[in-house]
């Protein structure tokens, strides 16, 4: 066999480990819009899933992507210009490099949604690899759903916060709250 074809193959078995944890299921009409939801009990700590990210150039996260629906499916990602730069200035206009733009995430990483108060996955960027991974920082119970933090700043309403702004909607739910404070 000639080197050409066992290095692909070689390539191929060392390569990143990919994962999706069995249990999570895809809910198309949420007031989030879709969702991640678990479908069975998930115990903490488990890897959910590991999503590969596009590092986008910021110049053209900012001058496009920005002002389209794919911003919304991105996070914040430390930038490292291309080897081409010189001490950090761009070859093209002469600025320093930006030190931050952004990732469009692709795989389920984009399907979850922000909670501030139910927060049950975080996540975690691996840089080199430029992929994140998610795992579940408490037990989740079969039924909920599996929401990350988008931190402080949100682009949208949250549709949690307008909720607990109308308060609950019958007494059923009343029973349901003064039960979780017990
Ligand atoms: C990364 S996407 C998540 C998937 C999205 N729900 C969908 O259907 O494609 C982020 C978008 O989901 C929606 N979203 C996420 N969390 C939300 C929340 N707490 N309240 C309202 N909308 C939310 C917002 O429209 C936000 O821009």
């Amino acid at each position: 066999m000639s080197a050409e074809i066992t290095r692909p193959l070689k390539e191929a078995v060392d390569g990143i480990p990919l994962q999706r944890a069995d249990g999570l299921i895809l809910v198309l009409e949420t007031p989030k819009g879709r969702g991640v939801f678990a479908s069975k009990d998930i115990p903490a700590r488990t890897v959910l899933e590991v999503s590969p990210v596009l590092v986008l150039d910021p110049k053209e996260n900012d001058e496009h992507i920005k002002h389209t629906e794919l911003y919304h499916y991105t996070y914040n990602w430390p930038y490292t210009a291309p080897q081409n730069g010189v001490n950090g200035k761009s070859q093209t206009n002469g600025s320093r490099a930006p030190l931050m733009t952004q990732a469009l995430i692709l795989g389920l990483g984009s399907m979850f949604n922000h909670s501030t108060q139910h927060q049950n996955v975080g996540w975690e960027r691996d840089l080199a690899k430029k992929l994140i991974t998610y795992t579940t920082l408490r037990n989740v119970t079969k039924g909920e759903e599996l929401c990350i933090s988008y931190g402080q700043r949100l682009t949208f309403r949250d549709s949690e916060e307008e909720q607990m702004a109308s308060g609950p909607e019958d007494w059923t739910e009343v029973l349901n709250y003064m039960e979780l404070i017990d």
